[in-house]
């Protein structure tokens, strides 16, 4: 990968060292970074998002509620979600006041499905891709029920073809235009948990438009990962968590988009006084008077801390230069692991795996199901263990944490790996492709 120069962006994040990870077969090399590939989990804390932090606790020591409104940095607490709504809507493709820095994901994804589903006898369906990211599947379930519909008949998933792990383009078209009257939101997530497939947004929301039916898309895997323009692509709504490729860490804020389009006719259904007008939110006004556009859906007075820590990371992206930077970064990146990956004896061409293993029967190795065209992917690459249900994943998840290479493991056989723009080197994916190797050597040693 030679072209790519590192981004010098490295430094500006804290890494975890192998002894710091538990990385206890690198006694060596305890005190040196360790190979973190699960920035599409948990994204690394950034050095920027540390010192905003400690100012924040700084100024609440020093001033307590006067922070609210006098804030020596000029961050007054009152308006510091506005300060991440600018980041916030360049890097998801859309206007200031389409996008709100709030609450968190799965309640976003709740608050925006109650406005925008609305079942009738005939368009009542929510489309979804099968084995969506469990919070979401539990929520469309759940707001089937809430309109007193039976999430079977009302939830329509869309399931690879046999044998196939990832979603081809023509089959989502064909259920949208296929199902269309019957639809009344498709939402999927941008790019899926467990496969890192990027689905062909534009031209989902496109069919999903032209046949009457409301799109949204739950941005998690996506925000900060891939480049995204909602607004252009016409999306109506999109829900996202900031604590993946955005780095607010654990349990950061999220954020939400709604298209303009919908200022005049959607008004915030549960209302709180957070999305009220700010310039009369403090005469405590009776009647509510909603903020236009995606800020009239916030409810609470948001979380200082979390906020701080994700703006410190939106200016970390600032410095990198956004996303088109950032991008051309991954693809050079993950290319790079994946070509690695590649050359291991263990990996085994996606193809070759149902003749290779038939009944569940096969040497220990590799494919990988995250799909190979990089317009169809982010970050991450998803390596399927083989056989499965044998425990060789298990197996190799733990020796490579021994060895500082923290990926993550997805029931039944998936092992995650994200190589991250902003802080992941060469070397770290060198080091993650040599001790996957080294991994399968001793677990065949093992066998034998
Ligand atoms: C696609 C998707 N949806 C929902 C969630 C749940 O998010 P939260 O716990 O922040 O509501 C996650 C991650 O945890 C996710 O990846
Ligand atoms: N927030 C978490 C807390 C604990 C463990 C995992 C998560 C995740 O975010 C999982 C992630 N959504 C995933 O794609 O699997």
């Amino acid at each position: 990968m030679t072209s790519t120069p590192e981004l010098p962006l490295r430094n500006e994040f804290f890494l975890p060292t192998n002894s710091e990870v538990g990385a206890h077969r690198l006694l060596n090399d305890a005190d040196k970074p360790c190979t973190y590939l699960c920035g599409n989990s948990l994204g690394l804390m950034c050095k920027r998002s540390r010192e905003l932090v400690e100012e924040e606790l700084g100024v609440w020591a020093t001033r307590g509620v006067i922070g609210h409104f006098d804030h020596p940095q000029k961050r007054d607490w009152v308006g510091l979600a506005d300060h991440a709504r600018p980041y916030l809507a360049e890097i998801v493709g859309a206007n200031e006041k389409e996008v709100a820095c709030m609450s968190t994901l799965t309640t976003n994804l709740h608050l925006m499905m109650n406005s925008f589903y609305k079942p009738t006898s005939e368009r009542y369906k929510i489309l979804c891709e099968a084995k969506a990211f469990p919070s979401d599947q539990y929520a469309f379930a759940s707001q089937a029920q809430a309109h007193g519909l039976d999430p079977v008949k009302t939830v329509l998933e869309l399931s690879p073809r046999p044998g196939e792990y990832c979603l081809r383009e023509e089959d989502i078209l064909k259920v949208i235009e296929q199902d269309g009257p019957s639809i009344a939101v498709v939402i999927l997530s941008g790019v899926q948990y467990y496969t890192g497939q990027w689905f062909p947004m534009q031209s989902i929301t496109q069919k999903a438009k032209e046949q009457g039916c409301i799109c949204g898309w739950d941005l998690a895997h996506a925000v900060g990962n891939v480049p995204l323009s909602l607004h252009d692509w016409d999306v109506d709504f999109a829900v996202w968590c900031t604590y993946k490729y955005l780095n607010s860490g654990p349990g950061g804020i999220a954020g939400l988009y709604v298209h303009e389009k919908w200022n005049d006719s959607l008004k915030p259904k549960y209302s709180g006084w957070w999305g009220h007008d700010p310039l009369t939110r403090f005469a405590m006004p009776s009647q509510f008077s909603p903020v236009e556009g995606a800020g009239g859906f916030q409810q609470s007075n948001p979380s200082i801390l979390a906020i701080a820590s994700l703006l410190g990371s939106l200016q970390t992206f600032r410095k990198a230069g956004m996303m088109a930077p950032l991008r051309k970064q991954s693809i050079l990146l993950t290319s790079y692991l994946e070509k690695l990956l590649f050359q291991s004896k263990y990996f085994v061409p996606l193809e070759e795996v149902s003749t290779k293993y038939k009944e569940g029967k096969g040497p220990p190795g590799f494919t990988i199901i995250t799909p190979r065209d990089t317009k169809d992917r982010g970050a991450q690459l998803s390596l399927l263990f083989l056989p499965s249900g044998t425990g060789v994943m298990q197996q190799i998840f733990e020796s490579l944490q021994s060895h500082g290479v923290i990926g993550d493991e997805r029931q039944p056989d998936v092992i995650r790996l994200a190589p991250i723009h902003l802080y992941t080197n060469e070397a770290d994916c060198e080091a993650a492709a040599q001790y996957l190797n080294k991994a399968f050597d001793e677990f065949e040693a093992q066998a034998s």
